[in-house]
C-alpha cells in the first residue's frame, strides 16, 4: 500500500471535491439510464395507439431535459474531478523538483537528464490521467451498469433475460486478471525505452558541435536510431497486448446483444415481453458496452500509471546521501579549516581518489592546489563544500567537524567556480547577481570588472542585459570562466574555491585577474585550484597532490629549490610550452 501513498494523501486531502464530483456522475448515469425506458414507453404507446400529438410532444420534452440534465450534470462532475488532477500534476511536479533539490551529486551521476526529465514528465501525466480520467471513466461505467441493470429490473424485464443477456459480461474480471500484468510489464518497458531515447537525443543534441567537427553525423545518427527502434518494439508489443484486450471487450457486449436478440426476441414473440421493453432492453445493452469499453480502457491506464506511481513514489522516498543531521551546527563564520587524515573513494568504486590527507588552511590566507589531472584535487573541493560527504572528523571548519554543520550555512559561506561554469539562460547581469537578488548594477560591474570580463560585456549591443543560452547569446568558454568568476566574485564569500576557474583564459588576462584577485581577497580565504603554476605562486602555500596524496608542500620559492621534485619539473614543462608557442 505503501506505493499508493502520493496518492491516497491527495485523494483524502480532497475526498469532499471527489466525493460531490462522484455524486454528480453518478447522477447524470441514473439520469441517462432513463433514456431507454422512455423509449420504451414510446414504443408501446405507439403500438398500442394511446400516444397522440400531445402525447409525442411531451415524450420528446422529457427526453430534452432528461439530455440536458446530464450534460450539465456529467459536464460539471468531469470539470471538478479533471482539475483537481491538474492541481495533482502541479504540486507533484513542485515536490519532485523539490526533492531533485534536496537530492545529492552521486543520485545525479547514476541518473541521465532524460531519465529525470521522464519523472516531472510522462509519469506525472500518466498518475494525472489515472485520478483524473481514471475516476471519471470508472465511476461512469460502474455505475452506467448499476442503472442499466436497476432500470430493467424495475421496468419489468424478466431477471432470467436479464442474466443470459449480460452473461458473456461476466467474462470481463477474468480478461482483466490475465491481461492487466502483462500490459503493466510491457508499459514499463515502453517507459524505460521512452527515457532512454529522451537521454540519447539530448546527448547527441548536447554534443552536435563535437560530431559535426568529427564528422560523425552518421555514428550519431545510427546511436540515435537505435535507442528509437528499442522504443518502437517496446511500444509495438504493447500496443499488440493492449489492442487484442480492447478488441476482446467489444465482441464480449455484441455478444451479449446476439443473446438477447434470440432469448428475448422469443419472449416477445411468445408475449411474455411486451415491444417497448424489447426495445427498452436493446438498448439497455447497447449502453452497457460503451461503459464496458471504458472499463477496458480505464485498466490499461492503470497499469502504466501504477508503474508511474511507482517511480515517482520511489523518487520521492530517496534519501539524500548528503544531508543535515539532527542537531546540526550552524556555522558562524569560516575560520581555519583543518584536513586531518582525509581518505575518501566514491560511492560505488573501490579506488581512493584521495588518501591521507592533512593540511590546514589558515584563515586568511590563500593556499594553491596543483597537480596532474585525477589527482583528486576537485574531490577535494567537492568534499569541502560537501557535495560527497568526508569521513566524520576528516575535515574541521573553525573547529567544527563539517558533517555535523548546516549545508546551508557552510555552503552560503563559501563560493565554488567551478570549471565549466554554467550559465542560466537569462542575462550577464542574472547570472553574475545569483547569490544576491538585491544586488545593484554597480556591484554586478564592479564582479565583472574585477573577473576582467567588463569589456567583453561592453562590445555586447545589450550590455549586461544580453540573454544567455538557448535563445541569447553562447560565451566562449573564456568568457563562460570570467562570468562565473564574476558570479563567484559577486558573493564576497568567506572562502573562495576557484576550482581550475582560469585555465581558458590566456596567460596574459590570467595574470590581471590574479592581481585584481589579490586585492580583493585581501584577508580572506581563497582555495586556487590549477594546472598552471602561474596560478597559484602567488599563494600563501602549495600544495602538490598526485595519485590522490600529497608529495609536495611549501611557497613557491621552497618548491622550486628542490629540482627533482614534481613541482619543479612541472614548472620546467609548462616555461617550455610557453618558449614553443
Ligand atoms: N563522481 C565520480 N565517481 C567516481 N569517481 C570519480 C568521480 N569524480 C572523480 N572521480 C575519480 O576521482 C579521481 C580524482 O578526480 P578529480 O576530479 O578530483 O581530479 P582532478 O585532480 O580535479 O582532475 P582534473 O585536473 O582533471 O580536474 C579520478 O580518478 C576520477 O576518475
Amino acid at each position: 500500500m505503501k506505493n499508493f501513498e502520493l496518492l491516497t494523501r491527495y485523494l483524502k486531502q480532497n475526498k469532499l471535491l471527489y466525493l460531490t464530483a462522484i455524486v454528480l456522475i453518478i447522477l447524470s448515469n441514473v439520469d441517462q439510464s432513463l433514456l431507454p425506458q422512455v423509449l420504451g414507453n414510446v414504443t408501446d404507446g405507439l403500438k398500442e395507439g394511446t400516444l397522440g400529438r400531445e402525447g409525442i410532444i411531451q415524450q420528446s420534452l422529457i427526453l430534452l431535459a432528461i439530455a440536458v440534465s446530464y450534460g450539465i450534470l456529467f459536464g460539471l462532475g468531469q470539470f471538478t474531478i479533471m482539475r483537481l488532477g491538474r492541481r495533482f500534476e502541479f504540486l507533484t511536479r513542485g515536490r519532485i523538483f523539490a526533492q531533485f533539490s534536496r537530492l545529492s551529486e552521486d543520485f545525479f551521476s547514476k541518473q541521465g537528464t532524460g531519465k529525470l526529465l521522464s519523472y516531472v514528465m510522462n509519469d506525472v501525466t500518466s498518475v494525472r490521467e489515472a485520478i483524473s480520467f481514471g475516476v471519471t471513466q470508472t465511476t461512469n461505467a460502474v455505475f452506467m451498469v448499476i442503472s442499466c441493470v436497476a432500470m430493467m429490473l424495475i421496468t419489468g424485464i424478466p431477471v432470467i433475460l436479464i442474466l443470459v443477456s449480460v452473461c458473456p459480461l461476466i467474462l470481463i474480471p477474468f480478461l482483466v486478471i490475465y491481461f492487466g500484468p502483462r500490459i503493466r510489464e510491457r508499459s514499463m518497458h515502453v517507459q524505460e525505452d521512452l527515457a532512454t531515447m529522451t537521454e540519447s537525443a539530448d546527448e547527441q543534441i548536447g554534443g552536435i558541435r563535437v560530431t559535426k567537427t568529427f564528422a560523425m553525423e552518421a555514428t550519431a545518427q545510427k546511436r540515435f536510431d537505435e535507442t528509437v527502434d528499442g522504443v518502437r518494439s517496446a511500444q509495438l508489443r504493447l500496443v499488440r497486448m493492449s489492442s487484442l484486450f480492447q478488441a476482446i471487450l467489444p465482441f464480449l457486449g455484441a455478444l451479449s446483444l446476439v443473446v438477447s436478440l434470440l432469448v428475448g426476441g422469443y419472449m416477445t414473440i411468445q408475449h411474455h415481453l411486451t415491444l417497448g421493453s424489447f426495445v427498452a432492453l436493446t438498448f439497455y445493452l447497447r449502453m452497457l458496452t460503451g461503459p464496458l469499453q471504458q472499463i477496458g480502457n480505464v485498466i490499461n491506464m492503470m497499469q502504466r500509471s501504477g508503474a508511474s506511481l511507482e517511480r515517482v513514489n520511489r523518487l520521492l522516498a530517496e534519501v539524500p546521501s548528503v544531508r543535515d543531521h539532527d542537531a546540526a551546527i550552524e556555522l558562524n563564520s569560516i575560520g581555519d579549516i583543518e584536513i586531518s587524515h582525509l581518505s575518501f573513494s566514491y560511492p560505488g568504486t573501490s579506488e581512493k581518489a584521495l588518501q591521507d590527507i592533512s593540511f590546514t588552511i589558515r584563515k586568511g590566507h590563500t593556499i594553491g592546489l596543483i597537480g596532474r589531472t585525477g589527482s583528486g584535487k576537485s574531490t577535494l573541493a567537492k568534499l569541502l563544500l560537501r557535495v560527497y560527504e568526508p569521513p566524520a572528523g576528516s575535515i574541521r571548519v573553525s573547529g567544527e567537524d563539517v558533517t555535523e554543520v548546516s549545508l546551508e550555512t557552510l555552503r552560503r559561506k563559501i563560493g565554488y567556480v567551478p570549471q565549466d561554469g554554467f550559465m542560466f539562460s537569462t542575462d550577464i547581469a542574472d547570472n553574475i547577481a545569483f547569490s544576491d537578488r538585491s544586488a545593484n548594477m554597480e556591484q554586478v560591474q564592479r564582479a565583472a570588472d574585477q573577473a576582467l570580463l567588463l569589456e567583453s560585456v561592453n562590445t555586447f549591443k545589450e550590455g549586461f542585459q544580453t540573454k544567455l543560452g538557448e535563445r541569447g547569446l553562447t560565451l566562449s568558454g573564456g568568457q563562460r570562466q570570467r562570468a562565473s568568476l564574476a558570479r563567484g566574485l559577486m558573493k564576497r564569500p568567506e572562502l573562495l574555491i576557484l576550482d581550475d576557474s582560469m585555465s581558458a583564459v590566456d596567460t596574459l588576462t590570467e595574470s590581471g585577474i590574479l592581481s585584481n584577485l589579490v586585492k580583493e581577497r585581501q584577508g580572506k580565504t581563497t582555495l586556487i585550484i590549477a594546472h598552471r603554476i602561474s596560478s597559484v605562486q602567488h599563494a600563501n602555500e602549495i600544495i602538490v597532490l598526485d595519485e590522490g596524496r600529497i608529495v609536495q608542500r611549501g611557497s613557491h620559492e621552497e618548491l622550486m629549490a628542490r629540482r627533482d621534485g614534481l613541482y619543479a619539473s612541472m614548472y620546467r614543462i609548462q616555461q617550455e610550452g610557453l618558449q614553443h608557442a
